[in-house]
């Protein structure tokens, strides 16, 4: 017993010495294709080293994990802060800025300062207003937030009941919150943080209501923080995850603010109150468009990070037996916990991929909506929604089934993953609920598909919804075929033609029957969602086996790489197998082809599971889990963690001498 010490060992444990030793192909070049070129994986390496060499940082992780919520957000303020000033001080650009966002893997609490309050000026402000508060926010004069969600609606924009008043008198807006259910309630870095908000309100012009406008609204004052007369602000509560932010609540009374306080880009109200739009009456949603590109990214990372520390512990951890006469194996080997596992890793790479496909997609049509053009919005907004859905969906539900495969050691908190599985939650809720955004790329798909059935030729992504599905003929012959990327492609987009067209023709058949428009898409919700689903999962297997089939690099990378995404593809058609089934996209006997080749490319992934993984490159500071350390010294790790525990500061507990000594001395002195 005297050896056991808390003290982590030098050397990498062997079993995962073992599993790096046996990668078929070069790590190094691996991770330079995951961030884009050996420059930009050297830039991050500096930035690492730049701020992990700040004992701070290691010292956040014990906050996060034992402070108090108070001290946690504190912690996260001076985070914060700290990266703020490293930003000024090395001028860093918006990309590394992002760059270190990445490093520190985690919802800080002024973060949405810069995700939303700066993009929402970019996109909605008139020149001469970004030169006035861009600035200011740019150079942290004022500190921002994006107040749009109220307590009685979120989704339903139409339905926000803040309100914005002009006064042509003063040549100002009257901020009002006319009842309960109008409060602000939800924005990040709005309870404590922010002096300033961008609070999104119907306009109001002589008593005539004109959408959903932003209005920035000072809410503390500049000298000591507190709080301006007329505004009520406060932090709603501890959450499942992400505490460090203060999601706030905002009550506005009677505010006050100047007419060139609205954001004038998209529409204008001249001093003598006359309202003026320019561009889409969508224009002003603008930044969340960007936030659901980002969320595909996020997703990425948080499947990667999930996966990481899954293989790596799976290959140190060893338990039961395989083989009687052997030790006990790694849990790595047995077939069902690779099944677990590595439907995650292939996801990783699939929106890796799929997020810079999305990205690329993203920052053309900006250049052109910035140039006055608007063509490819509609397109962008229903691709952003339905991958936005997606990928979120499907990470956080993978990494919740990688938390479960670490057995016991994945419910605590030192292994990462719960908090990583409750941190990633929200991706499902914000920025348009899945649900919600699933119907508005349906939407989109029923009127591209209307318009394929009268003729029309289609572009983007939807162009697949001119096809004449009596063409089809299933792509795969033989069980040999299964392993042709292109061939799985084709079956994914049949199935989610057939899906498109199934709802299609039932909300045309149920409208035919004089039921009204809104009770026939009621009746097809459920199909509606599926078929968005259908089309994003098209997408996404569509832009990895391209992305796959693009990269420039060696053989065995390359090789790998199509393992992954062949199983990525085979995996979802068997875990859909009805759904497949039932579009006719495969058959019986390509099912079972499919599944076979699925579980036989669990072995050929397997020896270069650790690889795959060690190629995300992640920081062990970073991914802050004792059980996913490049090291692999996982049980030291996990001990060495219970130091940090407050609980184990006293020998004996306080609450001992407060309740269970005199609770012992009653139980002792009883006759009972
Ligand atoms: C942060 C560092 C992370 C580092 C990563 C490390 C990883 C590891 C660590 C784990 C950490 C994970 C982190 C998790 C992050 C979680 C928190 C992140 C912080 C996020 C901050 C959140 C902010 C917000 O949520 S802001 C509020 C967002 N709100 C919404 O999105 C509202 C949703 N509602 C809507 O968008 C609309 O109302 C809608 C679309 C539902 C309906 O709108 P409508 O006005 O009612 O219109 P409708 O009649 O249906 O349609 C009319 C017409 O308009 C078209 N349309 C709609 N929207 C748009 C648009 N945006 N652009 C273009 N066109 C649009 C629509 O399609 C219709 O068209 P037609 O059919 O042609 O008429
Ligand atoms: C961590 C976190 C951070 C946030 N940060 C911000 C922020 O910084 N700024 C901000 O303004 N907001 C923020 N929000 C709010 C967020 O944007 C909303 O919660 C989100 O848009 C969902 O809206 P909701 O809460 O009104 O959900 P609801 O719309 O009430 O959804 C509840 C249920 O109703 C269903 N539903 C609603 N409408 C429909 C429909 N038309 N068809 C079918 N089903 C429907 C949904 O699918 C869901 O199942 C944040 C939220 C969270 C959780």
């Amino acid at each position: 017993m005297s050896e056991i010490t808390s003290s982590i060992p030098l050397q990498i444990n062997p079993d995962l010495q073992e599993e790096r030793d046996k990668a078929s192909f070069n790590v190094t070049e691996l991770t330079h294709i995951i961030y884009g070129g050996i420059e930009k994986t050297k830039k991050r390496k500096r930035l690492e080293k730049l701020l992990f060499s700040d004992p701070f940082f290691q010292e956040y992780q014990n906050v996060r994990a034992f402070g108090s919520r108070s001290e946690y957000y504190a912690a996260s303020v001076k985070k914060s802060t700290k990266i703020f000033k490293l930003r000024r001080q090395h001028k860093w650009t918006d990309e590394e800025y992002e760059t270190v966002l990445d490093i520190c893997h985690d919802d800080l609490a002024l973060t949405l300062h810069h995700t939303m309050f700066i993009p929402a000026l970019e996109r909605l402000a008139t020149e001469d207003q970004k030169s006035k508060w861009l600035t200011l926010a740019k150079q942290y004069k004022i500190i921002g937030t994006y107040a749009q969600t109220e307590l009685g609606h979120g989704t339903y924009l139409q339905g926000l009941e803040t309100t914005a008043t002009y006064d042509p008198q003063t040549r100002e807006f009257v901020m009002n919150t006319p009842t309960l259910s109008a409060m602000k309630w939800w924005p990040g870095s709005l309870g404590k943080s922010s002096n300033h908000a961008l609070v999104l309100a119907t306009l109001i012009i002589s008593g005539k209501k004109y959408g959903m406008h932003p209005f920035l609204v000072q809410l503390r004052s500049m000298d000591d923080h507190k709080v301006l007369p007329g505004v009520r602000v406060g932090d709603i509560g501890a959450k499942m995850g992400g505490n460090s932010v203060d999601n706030g609540y905002l009550i506005l009374d009677n505010v006050r603010i100047p007419r060139n306080n609205m954001l004038m880009k998209n529409a204008q109200v001249s001093p003598d109150g006359k309202f003026v739009t320019r561009g889409p009456s969508k224009a002003n949603y603008a930044t969340m468009m960007l936030i659901r590109v980002q969320i595909c990214t996020m997703a990425y990372q948080v499947v990667s990070s999930g996966a990481t520390i899954g293989i790596r512990y799976s290959a140190v951890r060893r338990q039961s037996k395989l083989d009687p006469q052997d030790r006990e194996p790694k849990i790595l080997e047995y077939q069902t916990q690779q099944y677990k596992i590595f439907p995650g890793l292939a996801m990783s790479y699939a929106f890796l991929f799929a997020s810079r496909s999305l990205t690329r997609k993203y920052e053309e049509a900006f250049a052109e909506i910035q140039r006055g053009d608007f063509k490819s919005l509609p397109e962008l907004h229903c691709l952003s929604s339905g991958l936005k859905s997606f990928c979120s969906e499907h990470s956080v539900r993978q990494v919740e089934i990688i938390r479960q495969s670490c057995g016991g050691h994945g419910y605590l908190n030192a292994a990462g993953l719960g908090m990583l599985v409750n941190a990633a939650a929200p991706m499902i809720t914000v920025e348009g609920e899945n649900t919600v955004m699933y119907l508005q790329l349906a939407r989109y798909i029923l009127k591209r598909f209307a318009g394929a059935m009268s003729g029309q030729q289609l572009d983007g992504s939807t162009s697949y919804l001119s096809m004449d599905p009596a063409t089809y003929v299933c792509p795969v012959m033989s069980e040999t075929d299964c392993r042709n990327l292109t061939a799985l492609c084709d079956i994914y987009r049949y199935r989610s033609y057939m899906t498109v067209c199934r709802v299609a023709r039932q909300v045309q058949h149920d409208m035919e029957s004089d039921m009204p428009q809104h009770v026939a898409i009621n009746k097809n919700l459920v199909d509606l969602v599926r078929a968005a689903k259908a089309h994003s999962y098209y997408i996404v297997v569509k832009d990895f086996v391209e992305g796959v089939d693009a990269l420039v690099a060696s053989a065995p990378v390359i090789k790998v790489l199509r393992t992954l995404c062949c199983f990525y593809a085979a995996h979802g058609i068997a875990e859909y197998s009805g759904d497949f089934l039932e579009s006719e996209a495969v058959g019986l006997h390509q099912l079972k082809w499919i599944k076979n080749l699925q579980v036989s490319l669990l072995g050929e992934i397997r020896p270069d599971a650790v690889a795959l993984v060690d190629a995300f490159d992640y920081h062990d500071i970073t991914l802050s889990s004792a059980l996913g350390c490049y090291d692999g010294n996982a049980y030291e790790r996990l001990f060495k963690s219970t130091e940090n525990d407050p609980m184990n500061k006293e020998e004996v507990h306080p609450s001992y001498y407060q309740y269970l000594k005199p609770f012992m001395e009653e139980m002792n002195k009883s006759k009972l």
